[in-house]
Parts: structure tokens; sequence; C-alpha cells
């Protein structure tokens, strides 16, 4: 990408953020950082054009989907997926002032890090009363003012906050990651360059009718193109128990033939179809 200071990136704030790691990891110096309350109002910045992107979780190695911005995606309308990044999730355990494991009486953090942290939480820690937080940065400000209390985030807050650790590496698993997705107003950004297999489109569909080789008949579609699916999760439609979306991501890009029959059967069988973009598959750059 070329240097442009004028880009503006909406994310989960404050500053210190797991999402603020991947907007730095995937753009580097070149856009304006913007950091936000929520991930929903990551998607209305990007809704209304007051931000060119926007950086939000989709899902996590450990805990699976971020419901939230599965919702938003669904919901919202104008919004394209541009981009995927994939971070490392390391979680450190800090606190304003030095403390034992055994004396942290008020735990605070994102959802997400309280959950890929719980073997800690429950083995390392004395039954902390958890309160949970808009975002891990969040955390370590509400903590200033409470005695005995700490909170779960990245290596960056320390010295963005001034905190003591307490532990370091104190999630479940070692390789914890979490895949963010880029979101954009438009798709002007997409570029084809190189073949299919450095491609993935996501789509959500909703089948018309529940009865019995739906999903069959849906996923036969790529199967008969030779289209490799690289995720499928479902939602609730939240109109009837049992009715379900499903998310698909698949490798591919949106205008390939292949692809493009594949997603006219599939839109056939659907009450609603909704193509969330093409983008280059996620490579760790050296
Ligand atoms: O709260 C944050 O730092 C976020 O960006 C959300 C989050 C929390 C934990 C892991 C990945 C993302």
């Amino acid at each position: 990408m070329k240097k442009n200071q004028t880009l503006k990136c909406g994310y989960l704030g404050p500053k210190g953020t797991f999402s603020e790691i991947a907007v730095m990891k995937y753009f580097g110096e070149n856009v304006f950082l913007i950091p936000l309350q929520s991930i929903s109002d990551v998607f209305e910045m990007v809704q209304n054009k007051e931000v060119d992107f926007g950086v939000v979780p989709i899902e996590n190695s450990v805990e699976g989907s971020v419901n939230i911005t599965m919702d938003l995606l669904f919901e919202k309308s104008d919004i394209h997926v541009v981009g995927e990044c994939v971070v490392p999730i390391n979680h450190f355990l800090v606190s304003y002032g030095s403390l034992d494991l055994a004396e942290v009486k008020k735990l605070f953090s994102h959802q997400q890090a309280i959950g890929q942290c719980s073997k800690f939480i429950k083995n390392r820690l004395n039954n902390p009363d958890i309160i949970f937080t808009a975002s891990t940065a969040n955390a370590c400000e509400m903590i200033k003012d409470v005695p005995e209390s700490a909170a779960i985030g990245s290596e960056n807050i320390i010295n963005i906050y001034n905190l003591k650790v307490l532990a370091r590496d104190i999630q479940d698993s070692k390789n914890n990651s979490t895949r963010f997705f880029i979101i954009a107003n438009s798709e002007r950004f997409t570029k084809i360059e190189g073949t299919a297999k450095n491609y993935k489109t996501s789509i959500i569909c909703s089948p018309k009718h529940n009865e019995p080789g739906v999903l069959y008949n849906m996923l036969k579609a790529f199967k008969e193109k030779d289209i490799n699916l690289t995720r499928i999760e479902s939602r609730p439609t939240k109109k009837q128990l049992g009715e379900y979306s499903f998310y698909i991501d698949f490798e591919g890009f949106k205008e390939d033939k292949d692809v493009r029959e594949a997603l006219v059967k599939l839109e056939k069988m659907s009450s609603f179809f909704k193509i969330l973009g093409s983008y280059p598959k996620w490579k760790e750059r050296e």
C-alpha cells in the first residue's frame, strides 16, 4: 500500500487494544489511528464514511466467533470486507500496584480475553469477581481507582498505562490467535492479482426452506466447482428458534467464473444472501 497518511482507520480503542495491534500490523504507518468505543461504532463510522477503513475481530482460535461482529456484518448495509489479518494473542495480567495473584479480588477485561485465559483464572487466581469491559485497554483505565483489582490485556498496554506485570502469557493456548476483518464502505481498495488461491471470499446466506438436505445442496454448489471452503459458522436469524444464517468463507475471488456460478445457485436457495467481499488471503510479511 502507498504511504498515504490521509487514510483513517477506526478500531476498538482506547490505545493499546489487540485491535490496534491488528491495524498496525495490516497498515503499518500508512493510516491515522482512530480509536473508538465499541465495535458497533467502528461499523457506523465506516458506514457513514467518517473513516476509510475499520478493523474488527471476527474469530479467535480458542473462543470462536465474535458474535457482535458476525451480527453487524449481517445487519449493516454498505459494508465490504476488503482484507483480513491474523494476530497472535499473548495475554498479560497487570495492575497499578504490586499484588500477589491470590490478592486479586476484581478482574477486569474484554469477554474474549477472559474466555481465552479461563484456565489461568480458575487455577491461579482466588475466585475474583469478573467485570467485562468494552476492550482490554478500557479495563486498564477502569482498574485505576479500584483497590485489589487487575486487568488482562496486550503487552502494549504495560507502557501506555504504566502498569505492573503480575503474570505473562496467561492465555490457555500457546497458539492463541485472532483473525480480524478490514472493512470499508466500498470495494475500491481490492485488486485482482495472482491466482484464485491467493484470495478468499466471505458470504452470508439463510436457506429458504428448512427441509432435509438443504445445507447439503448449498455446499454441493461449492463441491461441484471444486471450491475450497475455509470456514463455515452459523448464527440464529433471531426471527424464530431453529432458523439460522450461514457464514461461509472460501478460496477464490467473487468475479471468478466458477465462483460466480456457485453463488448464483446458492442465491436461488436462499431467503437472505449477501456477498461480504473478496480479499487477499492473509500472509505474514517479512
Ligand atoms: O479488547 C481488545 O483489545 C480487542 O481488540 C478485542 C479483543 C480482545 C481479546 C482478543 C482479541 C481481541
